[in-house]
């Protein structure tokens, strides 16, 4: 048999006392979110007979729909209303009172009777002339701005209770829930509470003598709800500008300010209002986020981060930010690699007890952060045991990190590892009396969101941001500062300021050092170019610099197309070739007869010179002599830019002549290594040492030995990841790879290896660049 109580409404809330505006848009927000819910249809008697109590809240949308609510019926006689700013009283008839007059006369208080913040219901009763002993009705509404380009709707709260119940009913502060709801700014205006109750017919009947059921009025559904762009201070929602500033790097987080007003939530347990919304598609950021998605990432404080896999698979289930619901709930974003993820492992296993679901080294990263703050057993945690837990976490893992991670209800940090061998800082801008704070990559982030103060996070150093303010502290020992060259020659925005050295500068020096070089080269050679042409983006600001100091044309003779991405970190040799030919397009004019200088800032697998230098000649180039800003690499980076195996590199095993010969180039001119250096270190002396192991195979971190090497290479080159990514047929045997981990690691410790499966769903076409990666 049916039970008929299952279709029964609920009041949204069953006991609070709304005091005030923000009291009841406290309650539209808890609705709007999805916390409370609000009322669809019309009550019926049975709902009317038991929902309508002292203390019971109902909220409901306005509409002109048949199936909606036009107006508030409850069955009950009322008496005419009372303004009590923002709310309209109504007391109810119990056919025993005389209707107040009009010259009713006021009992003058001189201020609120209740501990508690001052109440329109307070007032209402201590300027009523007698104290009323039946049921009292408050009612108000408000705007609520859906979208642009949408008609704002018209949302209601009613509210019971009975004068003598009152002290004892929770206010909002007192709700564990409603209390950490944040309004924002602006969202709700108020309306005119009067318009749809006053135009309620009431009947004048007894209580006594309630009208038995009738039919129900419409069926109703779920209101449909705003969205919300302002954030706590009007400003637009901090959330939507993620993806935004997400294009220019890495990761964020961001941390913006809230008004002193809502209450500070000392524990750091996720309340059911501390909820974390994730959007984690794959592809590029501009194509995931559209203004639908962003609308319901809600909230104060976020993490971002755009992958580069460098360990694991392309798995969705590895996309970042990683999230583990204890302690508290973190959310955690990491770029960089880890080298001791065996000995990780085996520790996670035996000793924390923690399963890892992935290949990711930065799930595990997390794992042993959350384990180490859960040692803590607190209930509570401060910012002491962050740092406590970070300290213990750099002492157990080996590799480079840059993190930034949030606690839920709690706030942000950042960290970096000993050597500081990835990048990462913070700004801040000013935002009412206090600051908004973010975290980045690279410094390029803060200026696209009007941040500034840019401040780099020291090696070993973690900063967290709580509304209490900022804490700092150096967690490792003291280790070699070591960031990473490549940074500089390529990976980074030129626009970027990383540990005090402008990246756009540094890539000037660049070309002015490999102008001697090239000079000197080419004079031993008996040479002479007609010609100076970069290989756009990354290698044009050198590349005009040398032209200059040397006094050549400088000619952009291969044209980029602006849909395709940077072909280096494209997973996949036969993908990077291809989008080269995709991306570059060569201008007759400007080679044809002509000896031409390439300058590259860096020459890898050799993919990109190779096609562009057949591409030169086929256009009628004479000679074409490539000039590369970085030295020859050959070794592997094991710091998390995706070149892990020796046999890829181009100069892996070869001199400068068979390089040239094995690109198809004339002469191929190398940047010496001293010069590198000094073109980086001579914007910052304090920095001794930069991470410049793809070049010299010495590895700040120590660990990395010959076996290590040997077995990432079986792991992680492009056939290895083929398999993975479903691109290379996976001989039987090697199926039998579960659960994201690969358990053919040996003992040596080594990068998770991406001889994963595809699990959770993943595509087996990678979207991280663009479209084009699946032609
Ligand atoms: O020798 P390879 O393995 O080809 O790697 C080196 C090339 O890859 C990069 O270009 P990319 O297309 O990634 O980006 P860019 O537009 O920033 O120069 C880099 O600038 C070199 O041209
Ligand atoms: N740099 C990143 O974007 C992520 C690095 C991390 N090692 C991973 O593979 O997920």
């Amino acid at each position: 048999m049916r039970d008929p109580s299952a279709d029964m409404q609920q009041a949204t809330h069953p006991r609070l006392h709304v005091r005030n505006a923000h009291d009841a848009h406290v309650v539209f927000e808890a609705v709007r979110q999805g916390f409370l819910r609000p009322i669809t249809r019309r009550l019926d008697e049975k709902e009317k007979s038991v929902l309508i109590r002292s203390g019971a809240v109902f909220v409901w949308e306005e509409s002109e729909n048949a199936s909606g609510l036009k107006r508030w019926t409850d069955g009950r006689l009322w008496s005419q209303s009372r303004m009590r700013e923002p709310y309209l009283f109504y007391d109810e008839k119990l056919g025993d009172e005389p209707e107040p007059s009009s010259f009713q006369t006021f009992r003058f208080v001189n201020g609120p009777t209740r501990g508690v913040a001052s109440s329109s219901a307070v007032s209402h009763q201590e300027r009523s002339a007698n104290i009323h002993r039946g049921l009292v009705k408050q009612a108000y509404s408000a705007w609520v701005v859906v979208r642009p380009n949408t008609l704002p709707r018209k949302w209601h709260i009613v509210a019971y209770f009975i004068h003598q119940d009152l002290p004892l009913i929770p206010t909002v502060d007192q709700d564990i829930c409603l209390r950490s709801i944040i309004v924002p700014n602006g969202l709700y205006r108020t309306g005119k509470a009067r318009d749809s109750l006053d135009e309620e017919p009431t009947v004048a009947r007894p209580l006594s003598r309630r009208t038995p059921s009738g039919p129900t009025i419409g069926g109703g559904g779920p209101m449909t709800l705003p969205n919300q762009d302002c954030d706590a201070r009007g400003r637009k929602n901090a959330a939507p500008h993620s993806p935004t500033l997400l294009k220019c790097a890495e990761f964020l987080a961001f941390f913006f300010t809230i008004p002193p007003s809502m209450p500070l939530l000392k524990s750091v347990r996720a309340f059911p209002f501390s909820s974390i919304e994730a959007r984690m598609p794959n592809g590029m950021v501009r194509d995931v986020f559209d203004s639908a998605s962003i609308s319901r990432l809600i909230g104060g404080m976020g993490v971002g981060h755009t992958r580069y896999p460098t360990a694991g698979s392309f798995n969705n289930a590895e996309a970042q930010p990683f999230y583990v619901n204890s302690p508290y709930g973190i959310v955690f974003a990491h770029n960089g690699n880890l080298i001791n993820t065996s000995s990780l492992l085996q520790y996670m296993d035996a000793v924390a007890h923690r399963h890892i679901n992935t290949s990711s080294d930065s799930e595990l990263l997390l794992n042993i952060f959350a384990n180490n703050l859960q040692q803590t057993g607190k209930f509570r945690i401060n910012e002491e045991d962050i740092f406590t837990a970070l300290g213990g976490m750099m002492q157990q893992v080996k590799g480079a990190y840059a993190c930034v991670a949030m606690l839920a209800g709690f706030g942000i940090m950042a960290f970096r590892d000993p050597n500081g061998i990835r990048p990462v800082g913070m700004a801040l801008r000013k935002s009412g009396n206090g600051h908004d704070y973010l975290f980045a990559s690279e410094s390029v982030v803060a200026d696209a969101g009007g941040f500034s103060e840019w401040r780099d996070v020291k090696p070993g150093e973690a900063i967290i941001i709580t509304r209490n303010g900022v804490s700092r502290r150096q967690v490792a020992p003291p280790a070699t500062f070591a960031p990473d060259m490549f940074e500089y020659v390529y990976f980074a925005r030129p626009d970027s300021v990383l540990d005090g050295i402008s990246v756009y500068r540094s890539r000037m020096a660049m070309g002015d050092a490999l102008a001697d070089q090239v000079q000197r080269v080419l004079a031993e050679n008996n040479l002479t170019v007609d010609v100076v042409i970069p290989v756009p983006d990354t290698s044009r600001v050198a590349a005009l610099n040398l032209a200059q100091k040397l006094q050549l044309p400088y000619r952009e003779g291969f044209i980029k197309n602006r849909y395709v991405g940077r072909t280096f970190i494209m997973p996949g040799q036969e993908m990077r070739k291809k989008n080269v030919r995709r991306k570059l397009n060569a201008m007759a004019l400007e080679f044809v007869g002509k000896n031409v200088l390439i300058v590259d800032d860096s020459i890898v697998r050799g993919t990109t010179s190779k096609e562009i230098i057949q591409m030169a000649k086929d256009v009628g180039a004479k000679k074409v002599i490539v000039a590369s800003c970085a030295p020859p690499i050959r070794y592997p980076n094991v710091y998390g830019i995706d070149m892990p195996s020796r046999r890829e590199l181009v100069a892996f095993g070869r001199d400068t002549k068979s390089i040239a010969a094995t690109i198809g180039a004339d002469l191929v001119i190398f940047q010496s290594l001293p010069d590198l250096i000094e073109s980086v270190r001579q914007f910052n002396r304090d920095i001794t040492t930069l991470d410049c192991s793809v070049f010299t195979g010495d590895y700040v971190t120590g660990g990395v030995d010959e076996d290590y090497l040997g077995h990432l290479e079986s792991l992680r080159e492009d056939n290895a990841r083929g398999k993975a990514m479903g691109m290379v047929d996976i001989p039987p045997a090697n199926k039998a790879l579960v659960n994201g981990i690969n358990h053919q690691r040996g003992s040596n410790d080594v990068t998770l290896g991406s001889g994963a499966p595809i699990i959770n769903g993943s595509d087996h076409t990678v979207g991280l660049h663009n479209s084009y990666n699946t032609i």
